[in-house]
Parts: C-alpha cells; sequence; structure tokens
C-alpha cells in the first residue's frame, strides 16, 4: 500500500518529466524516420521532397497534430513504457530515497540521464563527465535507466570505499576482452587464486629476469623509430603498443611474437582493434555490463571478430606448450617432482607454465588471464606515449630527463641498462608520475555496491548501486594536487595523500603489476630518448580537447609528435650501427 501510495505520488510529480522525455523521444524518432524518408524520395520527385520537408518542420514545431500511426505509436510507447516506470519506481524506490540528496544531472523517468549521453562520442562524453563533476562536485549521482551510477572523485570518499570491509565487487574492463562475456571479475575466491598465481610472475624477486627481454623489445622499438624520426608527424601509439606486447607475450607465454619486426602485422593489428572495438562498444561506460552483454551476442554471431583472432592465438600457445610440457614430462618421468619442476625451471619459467603446473585453472581460464594481461600491456604503451607526448611539450623537462640519463650511462653508452640503471632515474620517475596523474590510462574504476556504505560526507552507496571512482578527476583536484593543471614532475619529490593520486587502482585490486610496468616504460623511455628529441607542435590543447572516454584514456587523434635523431655523442652506437 505504501509503495503504491509512493508510486501514485511519484508519478504526479514526475509527470512533467514524462510528457517532456516523450515529447523529445517522439521529435527524435519522427526526424530519424523522416530523414531516410527524404533520403529516398530525394531521388524520385522534388514535389515529394518538398511536401515532406515541409510536413517534417510542421512536426518539430509541434503544430501540426500527428498523423494517425504517429498518434497509434506514441501511444502504445506510452502504454509499454508506464508499467516499466511503476516496475522502475517500485523497485528503485530505496535506492532513490537513499540517494535523493546526491548532487547529479537531471534524470528522465525511466531513461534516467540516458539522453544527455546517448548522442555522444566517445571524446564528448569524457567532456560530459568531467562537466558533471565540475558542477555537481566530487559526488554525483546519474540514473541510467534503471541502474544507478555514483560517480566519486574526492580521496576521502574514495579512501573509505576501498577500505570499507563491506562486500564491493570489481568490474574489470580488462577482463570482457578475455571472455567477450562477464564484465564483473571472477568471484572473490577464483580471484584471490588467479591473484597469487599472477603476482608471483610480476612480484620483485623476478622482475630481474625480464630485464633482458625489456631491454632488446626496447631497442628493437628504437631502431624502427630510426626511419620515422626525421622531423615529420607520427603517431607513435602502435610503434609502443608493438613493443609493449612483444615484452609481455614473451614475459607471459614465453613466446615471442615478434610484432615489432615482422612485415605482417597481424596480430597486433588484431590487438589494436580489438581495443578500439571495446571503446566503441563502451561508448558508454556507464552501462559496461549492458554493454558487454551486447558484445558477447555480436561476438557469437559474428566470429570474425578480432578478438576471436586473439583467443585463436593464445589457444594455440598454450595447446603447444601443454604438448611440449607433457613430451618433457614424458622425457622425464622417472624424476621427482622437485627435479621436474627445476627442469621447467631451468627452461625459464613464464606465468603460463605457472598457471599451467598450478593445475588449478581450467584452459579457458588460463587463456582468459592471459587475454587480459596482453590487454593490460597496452597501458604501459599509452603511458609511454603520454610521457613522450608530454616531453615534447615541455623541452625544458626533456632536457632534465637527457641529463639525467648522460649522469647514468656516462661514456659507456654501449652497454645493455640494468636494473640498477633503472633504479637511478629518478627524475624519469617523476616525470613519468607526473603523466600518469595528468592523464591516468586508466581514468575510472568501476564498483558493485553489495551492501549500504556510508561515505564520511554522510552520502550513502546503496545495495547494487556502481560506482565509478573517476581518478582523472582526483588527480586534477587543487586540494591535492596545486596548481592542478601545470606538468610540475618535481612534485613528486614528496609522497602524495592517500587515494589522491592512483593511476595503478588501489585497495585490494591495486594493479598486481605495478613495478613491472614502471620498470618497462623507464627502459622503453630510456631508450627513446636517449636516442632521440621529440617535439609536439599539437601542444597540450591538441591532447585535452582529443581525450576520449574508452577501456583506456587516449586521444582520439593518436599521440602526434616529432621526433629526430640527437647528435651523436649521445646515441649508443648500439642504435648507430642499425
Ligand atoms: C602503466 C601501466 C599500467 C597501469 C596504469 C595499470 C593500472 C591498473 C589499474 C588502475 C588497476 C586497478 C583496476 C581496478 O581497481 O579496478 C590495475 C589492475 C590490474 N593490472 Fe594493471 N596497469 C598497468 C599495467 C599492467 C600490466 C603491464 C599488467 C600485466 C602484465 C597489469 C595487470 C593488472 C592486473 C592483473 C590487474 C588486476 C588486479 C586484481 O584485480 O587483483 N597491469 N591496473
Amino acid at each position: 500500500m505504501d509503495n503504491i501510495h509512493f508510486v501514485s505520488k511519484d508519478i504526479f510529480k514526475e509527470l512533467p518529466h514524462v510528457v517532456e522525455s516523450w515529447w523529445k523521444v517522439a521529435i527524435n524518432v519522427v526526424d530519424k524516420v523522416n530523414s531516410s524518408f527524404i533520403n529516398n524520395l530525394t531521388f524520385s520527385s522534388r514535389e515529394w521532397f518538398d511536401f515532406s520537408s515541409l510536413h517534417i518542420q510542421v512536426l518539430r514545431n509541434g503544430i501540426n497534430i500527428f498523423p494517425t500511426w504517429w498518434t497509434v505509436l506514441i501511444t502504445v510507447l506510452f502504454t509499454v513504457s508506464l508499467p516499466l516506470y511503476l516496475v522502475h519506481c517500485w523497485t528503485q524506490k530505496r535506492n532513490r530515497n537513499l540517494t535523493s540528496n546526491i548532487p547529479g544531472p537531471l534524470s528522465l523517468p525511466i531513461w534516467g540521464s540516458i539522453p544527455t549521453f546517448a548522442s555522444s562520442n566517445l571524446v564528448q562524453l569524457f567532456q560530459k563527465l568531467v562537466e558533471a563533476v565540475n558542477k555537481y562536485g566530487p559526488v554525483v549521482r546519474f540514473w541510467m535507466g534503471n541502474k544507478l551510477y555514483i560517480v566519486i572523485s574526492d580521496a576521502e570518499s574514495i579512501e573509505k570505499l576501498l577500505s570499507s570491509k563491506a562486500p564491493i565487487k570489481t568490474i574489470s574492463s580488462d577482463s570482457k576482452i578475455a571472455n567477450g562475456s562477464g564484465a564483473i571479475a571472477p568471484d572473490v575466491e577464483k580471484w584471490k587464486i588467479h591473484r597469487t598465481i599472477i603476482s608471483s610472475t610480476f612480484n620483485n624477486n623476478v622482475l630481474d629476469q625480464f630485464m633482458w627481454n625489456f631491454f632488446q623489445n626496447s631497442l628493437m622499438l628504437t631502431q624502427k623509430l630510426k626511419l620515422l624520426a626525421n622531423g615529420s608527424s607520427i603517431n607513435i601509439y602502435p610503434y609502443v603498443c608493438e613493443c609493449a606486447l612483444d615484452i609481455i607475450c614473451e614475459t607471459t607465454m614465453g613466446t615471442n611474437v615478434n610484432t615489432q619486426m615482422e612485415g605482417d602485422h597481424v596480430f597486433v593489428e588484431n590487438l589494436l582493434h580489438a581495443l578500439d572495438e571495446l571503446g566503441g562498444t563502451l561508448k558508454n561506460p556507464w552501462i559496461i555490463n549492458d554493454c558487454i552483454q551486447n558484445r558477447k551476442k555480436q561476438y557469437e554471431k559474428d566470429k570474425e571478430v578480432s578478438l576471436k583472432y586473439l583467443h585463436e592465438f593464445v589457444d594455440k600457445v598454450i595447446t603447444e606448450k601443454l604438448t611440449s610440457q607433457r613430451n618433457g614430462l614424458q622425457q622425464n618421468r622417472g624424476k621427482q617432482q622437485v627435479e621436474y619442476v627445476q627442469w621447467i625451471r631451468g627452461r625459464e619459467m613464464c606465468l603460463l607454465d605457472l598457471l599451467i603446473r598450478d593445475n588449478q585453472l581450467t584452459a579457458e581460464e588460463i587463456r582468459d588471464e592471459l587475454c587480459s594481461l596482453m590487454v593490460a600491456s597496452s597501458k604501459v604503451a599509452v603511458t609511454c606515449c603520454y610521457v613522450l607526448y608530454l616531453l615534447g611539450v615541455y623541452q625544458e623537462v626533456q632536457d632534465k630527463v637527457l641529463e639525467e640519463q648522460e649522469k647514468i650511462f656516462g661514456d659507456d653508452i654501449h652497454r645493455a641498462t640494468t636494473s640498477k640503471d633503472l633504479c637511478n632515474m629518478n627524475y624519469l620517475e617523476q616525470v613519468m608520475k607526473e603523466s600518469l596523474r595528468l592523464y591516468p590510462s586508466v581514468p575510472f574504476l568501476f564498483r558493485k555496491i553489495e551492501e549500504d556504505t556510508q561515505l564520511e560526507n554522510g552520502y550513502i552507496l546503496p545495495k547494487d548501486s556502481r560506482v565509478v571512482i573517476f581518478s582523472y578527476m582526483t588527480h586534477r583536484n587543487s586540494e591535492y594536487f596545486p596548481d592542478p593543471e601545470l606538468f610540475n614532475p618535481e612534485r613528486f619529490s614528496s609522497d602524495t595523500r592517500p587515494c589522491a593520486y592512483m593511476p595503478f587502482g588501489g585497495g585490494r585490486r591495486i594493479c598486481v603489476a605495478y613495478k613491472y610496468s614502471m620498470m618497462e616504460a623507464k627502459m622503453i623511455l630510456s631508450s627513446v630518448l636517449r636516442a632521440y628529441t621529440v617535439r609536439t607542435p599539437g601542444g597540450v590543447q591538441s591532447l585535452d580537447r582529443n581525450l576520449q572516454a574508452g577501456v583506456l584514456l587516449k586521444p582520439a587523434n593518436g599521440f602526434n609528435v616529432q621526433m629526430l635523431p640527437r647528435p651523436e655523442k649521445v646515441i649508443p652506437s648500439i642504435f648507430r650501427d642499425v
């Protein structure tokens, strides 16, 4: 009874919005149908065209009475939507009440704020989200259909959320590319197993093992750029991405896909395409779950999508690995378990070996894990591209980075970079951190709230709502970073406030490969910067104008920079000889 009372009260309260929303929908439908109508008729008869144009105009101005079939259509839509609206009011009553004090944009009945975002491209979408936070503050409420999203960007709320004991599910963007389905990461028990195994591959004790892999692939990248370093503008992203992909394939699967050197880039092209596809599908990241479900349907329907290629590739590597391990096992059948492990160790175990040996994950789960990690490798590439782009804008910072490189390498520039060298690159590290502050490659972290959680400011995140941590905005909050728009690497010479800086996430789900990624990025950047000077004619404005909200934060028009070889004295002969 109480609910019915609420519903009827709510309907009257929202009636103007209902009328407004349907009027908008009607106009939109009329526009769409008539524009295709016009296209068809333009070729047949001018008279018809004129008639039709007049007709639209009349409809647009709302002067005309709708023709019968429009009236029927709208009546049907209205009749269908009314029960939907009632159900929405009924089921979301609690969450609506709990979040009524959280500011947010106009929310139309049934639609919520979808109309605000629906027609935007990824660049406009990102700008609208930034505007919303600037307008409504660090905690913003969005209703997207019957789903409630709460965007938080202040360190206090983030800290409270991440330290909460209440069960909170992570909605992962990487996992979708892996299985094309569930965006929600595996359940907690499975996640713990996955995380433990993966962490063992990226822990501090084994990072040194990857130095040679990092070095060789960075060297290859530097060689490839030689042909392009003639002062013309190039989008460096695909090149750096290939390098990062080669590195991750070797780390995780012990396989050298050699995308950098092989003429046909089928593999990397497919991966990049898969990422873009996913970005396109995530046109509206707020409805991430629905998108993924649609994505799954599309994926199942269209067997030729790039994800399929990626899955097949990884499946092939797993099968080969399993076969070779089985053969190895047969030859070593008589040996004890410890000896067998040593036999594998002697052959440099990669993550795939560990996952197979551990025997806790199915082949499909292993495949999904590996695909997720491959996708994660592009975050390193994006980070490196931002650093190079920004150094191209801030020449004085680039000079300081080079000064540090010269100090570390001195005249002995022929030698391979060691992990100690990387540890000494303090200034480069500060530059990377500052780039990640201004342009975190993962700008949103998604969580699903499973139990009501109260924030410090009194707002309640109700059960079943989705929370989006908008770290891009946190990083640009002047309370935590004075003069936040300024590119100032020195600000990282001291510690930052907890949860005010989180390019690698935070809490239990913090990036498992944080150190690995920093080392890899340093190696790539050090190699490229010792060989080339970078200039960015577009400046920061071009970057900011084109940022798009996808899986990763990237400029829609690419990372366009100009490169020129550095004077001989600082070019290691290892680069010159190529
Ligand atoms: C600069 C590069 C990178 C950045 C900025 C980055 C950022 C992040 C962020 C923000 C998260 C947390 C997501 C969340 O809380 O929802 C995350 C998680 C994760 N990252 Fe990274 N990442 C990078 C590189 C990598 C690389 C190279 C790998 C693997 C090779 C990797 C593997 C993972 C994994 C497995 C998780 C999930 C951890 C879990 O759920 O327990 N990341 N990363």
